[in-house]
This record gives structure tokens, sequence and C-alpha cells, in this order.
């Protein structure tokens, strides 16, 4: 049996749309193993069948290296809830091709599956963590003429029908970053946001001016990071791309940034929402966050979370 443990992941971090994104020590477990008959198990029964994300990440991976699809029992243990910005969705596909990789015995690079996963995530910055664990940064080199996202499709749809496999040669170049010594405060609101009704929220432009300073904080980011210097990465942490925009889709993150002012923390929105994440080197503040959220809004989820060093495992059983 093939057990795959999968990091939830925070992508942006704010100021790194579509290209940062953490691994957090919160993982699914996706187990497989040769049956009789296909079977799909420990999911909403809307995905238990050969449409869920884990078995068309397995079977694109298959695809890709001429392998046939084997006939197997895919069990599910995952309380990372769907939807919030906190990668399940990479964590399925991240999951499906670590299997098909030991499945098959193939060897694969995590660079040459982070090919295969953004067939299917459309971008990098969830993928890259749930892989490699840490803090990634990520871009694709410019030499396609592909639409970014081109294969996100609809809920429980068959991606892997849509995606080539030839698309797994595009080349992305990745660097990553040690986070140790932040915790996360993941707070997690009580309703869906989905990716693509996020991403509709967008702008197709953004002033030059802005991209500039947006740049400049990126980079000093990054030295925040590294430094473990949490008042610069607070400074740092003022995103014009998309947080802006998606304000109107969670309507309670001008409260929640506020209290992201008030204490100088690091604070964004986590993937495309609804989930927003603070992150600091005390959890003694972060509880005290915690507590002060907990009173306005008693029915959202809260999980402090340390980043997790390591990306997917792969677990002979
Ligand atoms: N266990 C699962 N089995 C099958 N499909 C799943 C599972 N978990 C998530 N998915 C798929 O992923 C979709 C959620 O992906 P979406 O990109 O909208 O959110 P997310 O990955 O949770 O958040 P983000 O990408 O912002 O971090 C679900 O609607 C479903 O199609
Ligand atoms: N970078 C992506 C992450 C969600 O998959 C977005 O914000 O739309």
């Amino acid at each position: 049996m093939i057990r795959v443990l999968v990091p939830a992941t925070s992508a942006n971090c704010s100021i790194g749309f579509d290209s940062l994104g953490m691994a957090l020590e919160w993982r699914s477990v996706f187990t497989f193993e040769e049956s009789e008959e296909f079977k799909v198990t420990g999911c909403d029964p809307e995905f238990a069948n050969e449409n869920n994300l884990v078995v068309q990440a397995f079977r694109l991976t298959a695809q890709t290296f001429g392998k046939k699809m084997p006939v197997f029992h895919m069990h599910t243990e995952t309380d990372i809830p769907l939807a919030r910005g906190l990668g399940s969705s990479s964590a399925c596909v991240v999951g499906g091709i670590e299997a098909a990789n030991a499945w098959f015995d193939l060897k694969l690079s995590k660079e040459e599956m982070l090919k295969l996963a953004i067939v299917l995530e459309g971008h990098p910055d969830n993928a890259a963590p749930a892989l490699m664990g840490g803090m990634t940064a990520c871009f694709k080199i410019p030499d396609s003429k592909k639409k970014p996202n081109q294969f996100k499709s609809e809920n429980n749809t068959d991606r892997s029908q849509n995606a080539k496999p030839e698309e797994a040669k595009d080349e992305f170049i990745h660097s990553l970053m040690d986070i140790d010594g932040f915790i996360a405060l993941a707070v997690i609101p009580d309703y869906e946001v989905s990716t693509p009704e996020a991403r509709k929220a967008l702008p197709e432009k953004v002033l030059l001016q802005e991209a500039a300073a947006q740049i400049g904080r990126a980079l000093v980011f990054r030295e925040a990071i590294t430094a473990g210097n949490e008042k610069l990465l607070y400074t740092c942490c003022e995103d014009v791309f998309h947080e802006p925009y998606r304000q109107k889709l969670i309507k309670e993150y001008g409260e929640l940034k506020s209290l992201a002012d008030q204490y100088e923390i690091p604070f964004w929105i986590s993937g495309s929402g609804s989930t927003m994440l603070y992150l600091s080197k005390s959890v003694e503040q972060l509880e005290k966050v915690k507590e002060e959220l907990k009173n306005k809004f008693p029915n959202f989820g809260y999980r402090i979370l340390k980043p997790a060093r390591k990306g997917a495992l792969v677990e002979y059983v």
C-alpha cells in the first residue's frame, strides 16, 4: 500500500500573487492499494468516482509516462476544508502525482512533479509548497502562448481529460525559503469562496507604479522572512494585486486587517480565500488575536499551524 501525506498551503502570501506560497503542517492523507474493483472512499460522495481530483492527477501522470491506469482503492483522510484558500485542491493533485510516481517507480524529481501539478492547478503557488515544503517562490519561463489557468475547470469535472501530457513540459523556476520561527493562525470563515469565482473578481491590468511598489515589497518580504524580522514583514504585507478586489467576497476582511495593523503582524488572504492568515513569531500574540476574533466570529474555525518544513511525504506500508 502507498500512503501520501500532503501539507495544506497558503498561497499568495500577501504580495506574491500566483507565485509565493507556504506549506502548513496540516496534512491530507491519501492511500492507494491494489483492488479487484476501482473504489474511492473517505470523501464526499460527490467525489467518490473516477473524476476525483486525486485520481485525475494519478491518471495524468500515468498518461504522461505511457503507463496503463491500474485498478485501485484510493482512500482519503482530510479535514482541510474545501474552497477556503488552504490548498485542498493542490493537496489532491500532489497526492495523485506522488502516488503515481511511487506506484510506477518513475523516480520523478520534485521539479518534474511540479510541472505535472501545474497542468491541473493552473498556477504554482499552492502546488510548489505542497510538493517541496517551506515557502516557495515560483515563476514560469515565458515561452508559451498558453493562457494561465487554462485547465482550471468547474468542480468535480475531469480536468485531466482536457489536460494534455505535453503541457507538462513547461519549465518553472522555483526558490525555497526557510520559514522556521514563524507560526500561522488560520482564521477560517464558515463559508466557501471558490477559486474560479475569486479569479473573476480580479482586474485585467494593474498600474505600473503599483506593480513597481509591489516588486519592492516582495523583495524586502523575502529578506524579512530570511532574517525572521516580523515587523519588517508586516510592513511588506500590503498587496494591491488581489486583496483589494477580493474583499467583497470576504466581508470580515477589513476587521481582521485592522487587527493586524493594530498589532503590526503580517496578515493576508490565504490563496483565493475565504481563510485569512496571520503570521507571527509569538504564539502568545496569535492566541490573543484568536481569542479576540472568537468573541466576534464564534462560527469561524481557528487553527494555529506550524509551517511544514517538508512537502509531500510518501510511505510504503
Ligand atoms: N478530497 C477531495 N476529493 C476530490 N476533490 C477535491 C477534494 N478536495 C478538494 N477537491 C476539489 O478542489 C476544489 C476546491 O478547490 P479550490 O481551488 O476552489 O479551493 P482550495 O484548493 O481549497 O483553495 P485555494 O486554491 O485558494 O488554496 C473542490 O471543489 C473539489 O473540486
Ligand atoms: N494564486 C491563486 C491561489 C488559489 O488557487 C489565486 O489567488 O487565485
